[in-house]
């Protein structure tokens, strides 16, 4: 692999054109994945946040599901925004009685946390990991966004709701974790236009080849 790793998009359902131009802002080849032969081509992967449930029937639907499963237990590097972190989860609190996700990170996420009155916010949270020195937080978009209950110790918090002065919901939800090669946000920074997120996942690409 180059310096330019190939990171594909799933394009089942959401943000897609906004993380593949995130992606290559931060150096990739982005390219979209809507099929197993695509799948097998990429060095990375990235899911887009829509509702976790459709985008698990569209990923068997289309064949992908088992797959995907394969290359993530063989350490594929895979980055998942709101829906993306609900797949990316071992454990979903608020889980239809069909929805098995992909798994992989040690984590409890709750679906739809947030609840109503919020289920659309806005923002600025602490990143220092996700950070360069002198960087300001980053502006964050939350869509009825769920929330990290509960971490394994291989799980790195990246960040949390509630930084001070934020002026959000204010209560330290964890909302970005890393577990090895996998990432995952609740909030859509495809979206947010700040780069943090995409260059940190396209450095963990580098790092994995
Ligand atoms: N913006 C999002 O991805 C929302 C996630 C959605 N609430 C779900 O459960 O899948």
């Amino acid at each position: 692999m180059t310096s330019s790793p190939t990171i594909g998009v799933l394009a089942l359902q959401g943000d897609v054109r906004e993380h593949v131009a995130a992606l290559a802002a931060a150096g990739a080849r982005p390219v979209t994945v809507r099929r197993a032969t695509e799948l097998a081509a990429v060095d990375a992967l990235v899911l887009p946040g829509g509702e976790s449930t459709t985008i698990e029937k569209l990923l068997k639907a289309f064949e992908l599901y088992v797959p995907l499963r394969g290359r993530i237990a063989a350490g594929l590097p895979v980055y998942g925004s709101c829906a993306g972190m609900i797949l990316l989860a071992d454990r979903v609190a608020g889980a239809t009685a069909d929805q098995e996700g992909l798994g992989g990170i040690d984590m409890t996420v709750r679906r739809n946390a947030f609840g109503r009155q919020v289920d659309s916010f806005e923002e600025d949270l602490a990143v220092p990991a996700l950070s360069e020195a002198g960087e300001g937080p980053l502006h964050a978009v939350f869509i009825r966004a769920p929330w990290v209950e509960q971490v394994g110790a291989d799980v790195e918090v990246l960040a949390r709701t509630g930084a001070p002065g934020a002026s959000g919901t204010g209560d330290g939800k964890i909302v970005a974790v890393r577990h090895g090669r996998l990432l995952a946000t609740a909030f859509h920074p495809e979206i947010g236009g700040d780069g943090r997120v995409h260059r940190y996942f396209v450095g963990m690409v580098r790092d994995a080849a």
